[in-house]
């Protein structure tokens, strides 16, 4: 198993967007993230939601060094075992279990669990995690919800993720509570389907240089 990445501050402040990743074909995940990283984009969220995506992480942690691969949609303490197992750096789950939080914790790993409301962030914090994703960001209020939950909760640290676009990025990388977003744009499966990496870097340059104000 590789080193944790040194700290979920730490990925969260490598780049202004986290591609959430969906790997179909296994051939797909070093190009693509040889793509995301040439266009300035290290950070790779490769979610465990196809049968490939552990072989995908396994398959980036080895070829692409300057990538620092990490696992989403970890569900359970067994996805986190299998996700180190595979080489990622840190996990990411779409929303939280007490078990999930205290097998992160127990096990070391840099970790950004799911939280969609302020209960449920209230739960994280009291597992010891500050840095939160919030999921699924737009239905689930958005730029405002995010103003809102910063006045009895300032010390929290949001990745907001869901139906963030590149128009919408900006409101939320403005925000005081916001380190990074997350979003599929950067690795869309038509691109990645047709082996346009050269799209995809593009996608990553563009990406790289929101809240630059370039
Ligand atoms: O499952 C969805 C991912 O979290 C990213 O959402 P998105 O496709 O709206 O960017
Ligand atoms: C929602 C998300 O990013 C995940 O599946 O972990």
């Amino acid at each position: 198993m590789k080193a944790a990445f040194a700290s979920i501050a730490e990925v969260m402040k490598s780049g202004p967007v986290m591609p959430v990743i969906v790997i179909d074909r296994l051939d797909d995940a070093v190009p693509l993230a040889r793509a995301l990283v040439a266009g300035g984009v290290r950070v790779l969220e490769v979610t465990l939601r196809t049968p490939v995506a552990l072989d995908a992480i396994a398959a980036i942690s080895e070829a692409v060094p300057d990538a620092i691969v990490g696992a989403g949609t970890i569900l359970n303490a067994h996805d986190l075992k299998t996700a180190g197992e595979a080489g990622a750096r840190f996990g990411v789950s779409p929303g939280a279990t007490t078990d999930l939080l205290r097998a992160a914790r127990s096990n070391g790993w840099t970790f950004l669990p799911g939280v969609m409301t302020p209960s449920e962030a209230m739960k994280a914090v009291a597992e010891g995690f500050a840095a939160l994703k919030f999921f699924p960001a737009v239905p689930a209020g958005g730029v405002q919800m995010l103003k809102a939950i910063a006045g009895p909760l300032p010390q929290l640290r949001f990745c907001p993720t869901g139906g963030i676009s590149p128009a919408t990025a900006p409101d939320f990388l403005s925000l005081a509570n916001v380190d990074c977003i997350g979003g599929s744009w950067l690795a869309p499966r038509q691109l990645v389907e047709a082996g346009d990496w050269a799209a995809i870097t593009a996608l990553a340059a563009q990406a790289s240089q929101l809240g630059s104000g370039v």
